[in-house]
């Protein structure tokens, strides 16, 4: 059987839930492709259906229409052939406060049946090797959401599906979550994290796929979401007196210039030593000069500025796929765990 390259692939996904005010759209109609291996960022603001998404791929919400596949396999309907290999943190797993990580690990493991050797494994996956015989209940949130992650990891699952793992962490909290992933990722793992708050996924994500609305607006490789976004400008300053000469020189060569707190900003320019050749060739010296790109978020504001609340007006959808823009790791061992949280939301919810 062909290998997919997608981990995760979902075409006109659709849910709506039953409310007292009638119904509401939990998500509109979503088309996600998610390659294998790597981080991939799942992003869009509050209340934008990534929850409920992560639900639909998990068996936990009956999608109203539309199709999602796992590894190639159609969920739900299929969901017992690949549920082994996914593992999700949507809620965290309950651990006695009185044992030692390592010791609620252990426990975890001879539960679901997994070998007690992963324990080691997985508690050196997540960088807890050093604290894994201290009590569960002296550690910090971030050392707790890590060894909910290495809970997940005892059955060595390929698709690990984190919805808003930061959520309540300090920046010293997110920045150990965040190193994780990306080692997840680096070791082949497809990891899908949810998140509202760009700026971090951007600092872990390979891919990213941004919705608001339950819409896919955007998708790609961080790097060409951000290549692509305009935005991006140079701010020159240089000494008071030389800011007019400077400007005359900009202008001169083409380019659109305004002046912020005293410095000169060159909109739509990338090219900082360009542009330092020529103020030097007309004698002026820049003492500074910074070239300023857009981040994730601002990409986000300018594809969903047009949205109006409520309303159906929805920019087209943007993927930079292209020939090789997918990552290209492949790989990761062949899981057989998986833990898919458990729902208690709405009557519309179902488990496969
Ligand atoms: N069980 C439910 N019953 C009714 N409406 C729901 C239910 N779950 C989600 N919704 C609604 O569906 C929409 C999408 O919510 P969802 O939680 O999937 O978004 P989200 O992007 O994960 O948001 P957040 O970042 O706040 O978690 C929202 O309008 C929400 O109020």
């Amino acid at each position: 059987m062909a290998v997919p390259d997608l981990a995760i692939e979902t075409h006109g996904l659709r849910k709506t839930y039953r409310t007292v005010r009638g119904r509401t759209v939990g998500v509109e109609s979503l088309d996600l492709a998610v390659p294998v291996g790597g981080v991939h960022g799942f992003l869009g603001p509050n209340g934008s259906g990534k929850t409920t998404t992560i639900r639909m791929l998990l068996g936990l919400v009956r999608p109203d229409s539309g199709t999602a596949s796992v590894f190639g396999v159609e969920v739900p309907r299929h969901l017992p052939d690949v549920v082994a290999r996914v593992g999700a943190i949507v809620e965290s797993p309950k651990f006695f406060p009185a044992f030692s990580a390592r010791r609620n690990l252990v426990l975890l493991a001879d539960g679901i049946g997994a070998p007690r050797t992963r324990v080691d494994e997985v508690i050196e996956q997540v960088g807890l090797a050093g604290r894994s015989r201290d009590r569960y209940r002296t550690y910090s949130l971030g050392m707790k959401q890590r060894l909910a992650i290495a809970a997940t990891l005892l059955k060595d699952p390929d698709l690990l599906i984190f919805d808003e793992p930061t959520n309540g962490l300090d920046p010293a909290g997110i920045h150990e979550i965040r190193e994780t992933m990306r080692s997840l990722g680096d070791q082949g793992k497809t990891v899908l994290v949810s998140s509202h708050i760009l700026a971090e996924v951007e600092q872990v994500a390979d891919t990213v796929s941004i919705v608001t609305r339950g819409r896919l607006v955007a998708s790609g490789r961080v790097a060409d979401l951000l290549g692509e976004a305009t935005g991006a400008s140079v701010l020159v300053r240089v000494a008071p007196d030389d800011v007019g000469t400077a400007e005359r020189v900009l202008v001169t060569a083409g380019h659109v210039v305004r002046s912020e707190d005293g410095a000169l900003v060159v909109d739509g320019a990338t090219d900082a030593a360009a542009l330092n050749r020529l103020l030097g060739e007309q004698g002026v010296w820049a003492s500074e000069i910074v070239v300023r790109r857009p981040d994730l978020e601002q990409v986000f504001l300018g594809l969903t500025q047009h949205d109006v609340p409520g309303g159906t007006s929805h920019r087209s959808e943007r993927r930079l796929w292209g020939g090789g823009g997918r990552t290209a790791r492949h790989g990761g061992p062949d899981g057989t765990a998986a833990d898919a949280g458990t729902s208690d939301e709405s009557t519309d919810e179902v488990r496969a």
